[in-house]
């Protein structure tokens, strides 16, 4: 048995991101600079005036309402409850849902961020078109990654409203140049696996899927432009590691600790390498005249008043690489390990792929991707047992809102959806305890009209893994794509398991991330592709 020795030698960011977590949850952070030589007083004074300078205003006091539980909390109190809340949010979440949420109850889980709301779909309807200065989206996703210091979170609608419509519009006129680059990054990641290879599938995704959402941000110039594919890909670990060590650090003393962080320090080395690849990028097409279906140029072209300055929109796109890059590449690596798990789906979906680009004459259109319903439901029973984010529909409530029932949701509340929890309710998904790679294919097949409620990308009260409204991904059409052609390429390409005795590695809990695991390899061998 081979090993590719080159890199899996070299852990990712994103190995490095869950080692630290592991072993820092409990570590104060060090402030190097507080052992200095200066006198203490002068030390004191100067500490004094700086803190007072930058420290923030105090963040305003959450108001509970009385009568809804608060779950998880024992015998070390609401603090203990909102630490485990750290690494136990899947097993609080569906207490929560179990106990108060099934019949449209509501219920509070306590966490770092305060205690956050769990709302039940009636008001998910109500507050899906509620005004965004007062059911915020932006502000959570801020706070989640501490955006004030790790910029992460962007008030920007150049990205959501350009993948909204241009993309959404060219789906599959970007497909071909796609197909092209996951040949392009497997060739690059994968080393030949003549015989059985044991690889970190997990670390190869992220270096694929960069790859290929690059190719659609900005065609070759960005696909094979090692610089920027590395940069946007740790531009997003770095602003996690950074936020998980800011939010071990004192409020009072972020302002200051934030600026000796090795991972905020990188971060802004990541946006000058999106200045420097992006504006000579966006000159040259204009000196040419040169219109590529790409989603720089869409946002180019899609820019108003200060959006069209170009340090703007290169900005804009590393953060658009923030949500397409890490969230994409989740998904074909918890696939692969439940393919390794549960070996006997991997023929017929073979087959099923394989029948359809023999009638497609090879080509994955639209027509051959609507032939894999198989593929489709596998991958969407696969993200209900390991969803990237447990909850959804994260919003801040900045004042007092009452809804149509009189029933009021106090200013200042952090709301959001027990997505995970919502998928296991045995009322809504039969025997959800049981993985059923095709449940989905055979309910599309039983009620045809309600078939398209059933599909990966769908976003509806029952499957809101994409969230749901007017802020649900707008990339999730582009990424079921984008993930269905990477598994047709790995279905056709390989053969894959688990070394002997590798049992499904489990995802690990951050807060209400849900990451794959990092850790585990897969043995690759290389098979001759149908087509
Ligand atoms: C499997 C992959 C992905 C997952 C699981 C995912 C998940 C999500 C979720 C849960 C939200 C928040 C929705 C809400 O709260 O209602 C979101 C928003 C967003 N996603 Fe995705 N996403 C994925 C891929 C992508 C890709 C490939 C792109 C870009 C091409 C993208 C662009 C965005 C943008 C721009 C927003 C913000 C929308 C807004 O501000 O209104 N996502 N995504």
């Amino acid at each position: 048995m081979a090993s590719d020795t080159t890199v899996s030698s070299l852990p990712s960011a994103v190995v490095h991101a869950q080692l630290w977590l592991r072993a820092k949850v409990t570590e104060p952070v060090q402030l190097p600079w507080i052992s200095t030589s200066l006198h203490p007083l002068v030390l004191l004074t100067l500490v004094c005036s700086v803190l007072y300078l930058l420290t923030p205003p105090r963040t305003k006091k959450q108001r509970l309402v009385p009568n809804i539980p608060v779950v998880g909390v024992g015998v070390g109190g609401i603090g203990a409850a909102r630490k485990r809340f750290l690494s136990e949010s899947r097993d609080m979440l569906l207490e929560g849902y179990r106990k108060y949420g099934g019949n449209g109850g509501m219920f509070y889980v306590p966490s770092p961020l305060g205690e956050r709301l769990m709302i039940p779909p009636k008001y998910v309807e109500e507050l899906k078109s509620a005004p965004v200065d007062k059911v915020d989206f932006v502000a959570t996703f801020i706070e989640m990654f501490e955006g004030k210091y790790t910029t992460m979170g962007s008030r920007s609608t150049l990205h959501p409203r350009t993948v909204k419509h241009q993309l959404n519009q060219n789906l599959i006129n970007v497909m071909p140049a796609v197909e092209a680059e996951i040949r392009d990054a497997f060739a690059a990641q994968i080393p030949p696996c003549e015989d059985w290879t044991a690889l970190n599938m997990a670390d190869k995704f992220v270096q694929i899927v960069a790859r290929v959402s690059s190719r659609m941000f900005g065609g070759t110039a960005l696909s094979q432009h090692d610089e920027w594919v590395q940069s946007t890909i740790n531009f997003a670990t770095d602003g996690f590691i950074g936020a998980q060590k800011l939010k071990k650090t004192p409020v009072w003393l972020r302002p200051i600790a934030s600026r000796f962080m090795p991972e905020i320090q990188k971060i802004s080395h990541h946006y000058d390498v999106a200045r420097k690849v992006l504006i000579p990028l966006l000159q040259e097409r204009d000196k040419t005249g040169e219109r590529p279906l790409d989603l720089l140029q869409w946002m180019k072209e899609n820019a108003q008043g200060e959006e069209t300055d170009y340090n703007y929109i290169a900005e804009i796109q590393l953060k658009v690489s923030f949500a397409a890059i890490h969230t994409s590449a989740a998904a074909p690596t918890q696939l692969i390990y439940d393919l390794c798990a549960m070996p006997e789906y991997i023929e017929p979906l073979r087959d099923e792929i394989i029948q359809a680009l023999r009638e497609e004459n090879g080509k994955l259109t639209k027509q051959a991707f609507l032939k894999m319903p198989r593929l489709d439901s596998f991958m969407k029973e696969s993200q209900r047992f390991n969803p990237l984010l447990l909850i959804t529909f994260e919003r801040l409530v900045t004042d007092d809102l009452t809804l149509s029932d009189g029933f009021t949701i106090p200013a200042n509340t952090q709301i959001g959806v027990p997505t995970h929890a919502v998928t296991m309710d045995s009322t809504l998904y039969p025997d959800p305890e049981k993985f059923d790679g095709f449940r989905f294919h055979r309910l599309k097949s039983h009620d045809p009209i309600a078939a398209s409620r059933q599909v990966y990308a769908a976003s509806n009260l029952a499957s809101m893994s994409f969230g749901y409204g007017r802020h649900a991904c707008p990339g999730r059409f582009f990424a079921s794509n984008e993930i269905k052609a990477i598994m047709v390429y790995l279905l056709l390409n390989y053969d894959f398991k688990f070394p002997e005795g590798q049992q499904r590695p489990p995802s690990l809990v951050v807060e209400t991330q849900y990451l794959p695991n990092h850790a585990a390899t897969v043995l690759m061998r290389k098979r001759t592709p149908e087509f």
